[in-house]
């Protein structure tokens, strides 16, 4: 599958806007109640706005042109009637589907929050969180301001100028038909235009969310930026995304402000037909000056409403350029789908790779690798930096499937496992051990649901009596003591110690060491050392390692390299096999 979004957009440019709207929509088929009432308020304040000049030109002949002014003041109470109805159907309007706007929002957001916690490493190896972020904030925001703001006026206006044209063709033919012809021509305008303003609407969003995904490189990496003094790197770099935001803002702003002049223009030159003909028509008798009163007001009825829609169409267009940004994401399935369980599990090794191939992209990492792993024994993985063993390791954790073998535990193809099995099975301490923001608590906690019940006393019972009561002891204030955002209030040994414990909680039958102890000094070391030598017997333990000494206890050692996983035999023979990798590269 492929998982990356800007290379699917560009290839997926041409959807349908109507197959993506009726998507769209059925994501708030649940507020049906709220849109009908919502329709019915805009029907009505629609109804009070046409009837309005109905009435005024119906007064005027009747009651300016015959001077029966009594009748004017009952005409004037109704219409005041009507625009405080008017008042009162627009706020409703407006209320409700500020509401719809912000539900869909709210739903739009936890959709895919929920399902960026679904996609598996590959997806995240793609594309880039600041690219992710922009769409989860601003792109669902663009689709809210259409709904909550536009949606309403949009219908209105449509009710409006159908209810204008039939009044129009209705009071005269003839003038009817010829107000209409500018329309015509908006229409087609519009048709051959809209899809380039789609497009440059969609380069504006992916540009701002290459944006965000600078500032987002550049705040993740502010230490390695301020120590090689390289502020002016990521500045012109950022400058130059900034400067493709602001291009690509410019032409959408432009396509999106160009219906407006050229709507305006054709409203006038519809004002003008109707004043000319409409003259002419009353010097021939065929038409009174208070229907000529009438049916320009309606003629700005239709025309109004028809520029209002040329803003909302643009508004539109970038809404929909938002929602196939978002559906791109919501449509990606994980790779990692679970296999129906099969029932007998040939007992054998806890771990085997079956003529397991793997690459990330064309180039292959692994080749047909073969072998297993026993219950309760440790095992170490060295080999030349580069050569595979995180991406060995990546595949016992099932971070990614074999493009082509069968990675099996426990006797079982490891797709059959849920995921939660999988994961109380298996501990994965990886190279840069990740915390949250929080305590040292929240982070063993993380990972470790049958714990969190859990009193801190009875919590700090079970550290002791896994031996890890003295790695706890040194942080100043134990299991309260806090840790901030991304971890970097404390140092990297510090934050592979907090892995650690977490990890070990877990009791997991596998537990994969990825450099686990290389920022830790040999006295810590040694210390996790006797902890791992007392964990349960039937652990067994995958420990990467560069530094040997870290690996002397091991009872098999593999030497991964150049796609092969080959058995190394003694300590001495990994390290011949190291040497002699590094003498003939
Ligand atoms: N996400 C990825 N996408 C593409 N290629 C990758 C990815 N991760 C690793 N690789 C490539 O796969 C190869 C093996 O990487 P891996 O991390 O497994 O090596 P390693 O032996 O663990 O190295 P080290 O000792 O430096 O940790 C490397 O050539 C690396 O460039």
């Amino acid at each position: 599958m492929n998982y990356d979004l800007n290379q699917l957009s560009e290839q997926q440019e041409k959807t349908s806007t109507y197959k993506a709207l009726g998507r769209l929509l059925k994501l708030i088929a649940h507020e049906r109640g709220n849109l009908m009432l919502a329709m019915v308020a805009i029907i009505l304040n629609t109804c009070v706005n046409l009837f309005g000049p109905f009435l005024i030109g119906h007064a005027i002949d009747k009651y300016v042109v015959t001077k029966q002014f009594h009748g004017l003041l009952v005409f004037g109470s109704i219409l005041l009637a009507m625009y405080l109805l008017g008042l009162v159907t627009a706020y409703s309007q407006t209320k409700l589907m500020g509401g719809v706007g912000q539900r869909l929002l709210f739903t739009l957001r936890n959709a895919i929050f929920s399902k960026l916690q679904e996609l598996p490493m590959a997806f995240f190896n793609n594309n880039k969180a600041g690219d992710l972020i922009s769409r989860v904030n601003n792109d669902t925001d663009k689709i809210n301001q259409f709904f909550s703001q536009s949606l309403m006026q949009f219908i209105g206006s449509i009710f409006t100028i159908l209810g204008a044209g039939i009044f129009l063709l209705s009071i005269n033919l003839k003038l009817g038909a010829a107000t209409l012809v500018p329309a015509v021509f908006m229409l087609f305008f519009t048709m051959v235009l809209s899809p380039w303003v789609k497009r440059t609407n969609a380069a504006n969003l992916k540009s701002t969310g290459g944006l965000s995904a600078e500032i987002q490189e550049s705040l993740n990496n502010f230490k390695v930026v301020i120590a090689f003094n390289r502020r002016d790197y990521f500045r012109e770099r950022f400058q130059a995304v900034n400067l493709d935001n602001y291009k690509t803002a410019l032409r959408a702003g432009l396509a999106n402000n160009l219906f407006m002049p050229v709507y305006t223009l054709f409203a006038n030159i519809a004002q003008l037909v109707v004043l000319s003909y409409g003259i002419y028509l009353i010097s021939t008798g065929e038409f009174s000056v208070g229907l000529l009163v009438s049916y320009l007001a309606y003629a700005t009825n239709f025309y109004n409403p028809l520029r209002q829609l040329a803003a909302l169409w643009a508004n539109f267009q970038v809404a929909m350029a938002g929602w196939d940004r978002i559906s791109h994401i919501l449509t990606m399935e994980t790779n990692l789908v679970e296999l129906p369980a099969t029932k007998n599990a040939a007992a054998g090794s806890l771990l085997e790779f079956r003529n397991v191939h793997f690459s990330y992209d064309s180039r292959e990492i692994l080749h047909n690798i073969n072998f297993k792993m026993e219950r309760g024994k440790t095992y170490a993985l060295i080999g030349p930096t580069g050569g595979g063993k995180t991406t060995t390791a990546s595949l016992i954790a099932r971070l990614y499937d074999p493009k082509e073998g069968t990675v099996l535990l426990d006797g079982k193809d490891i797709r059959e496992y849920s995921a939660e099995e999988r994961s109380r099975k298996i501990g994965f301490i990886l190279q840069e051990p990740f915390l949250f923001s929080g305590t040292i608590r929240e982070n063993i906690l993380y990972g470790n649901e049958h714990l969190k019940d859990y009193s801190s006393e009875k919590l700090e019972q079970l550290i002791q009596s896994t031996n890890l009561g003295e790695i706890l002891s040194l942080f100043e204030d134990g299991l309260e003591t806090k840790v901030t955002a991304s971890g970097d209030s404390i140092s990297l040994g510090q934050k592979q110690l907090i892995a650690f414990m977490r990890a070990v909680l877990r009791s997991p039958e596998v537990l994969i060491l990825d450099e686990a102890t290389a920022n830790i000094d040999t006295v810590t070391e040694k210390l996790l050392g006797d902890i791992l030598k007392q964990l349960p017997e039937t652990t067994t333990q995958v420990i990467i390692a560069h530094r040997l000494n870290t690996i002397e206890n091991a009872d098999e050692i593999f030497f991964v390299n150049s796609g092969e996983v080959n058995r190394a035999g003694s300590l001495d023979d990994a390290l011949a096999m190291l040497l002699k990798d590094k003498r003939s590269s």
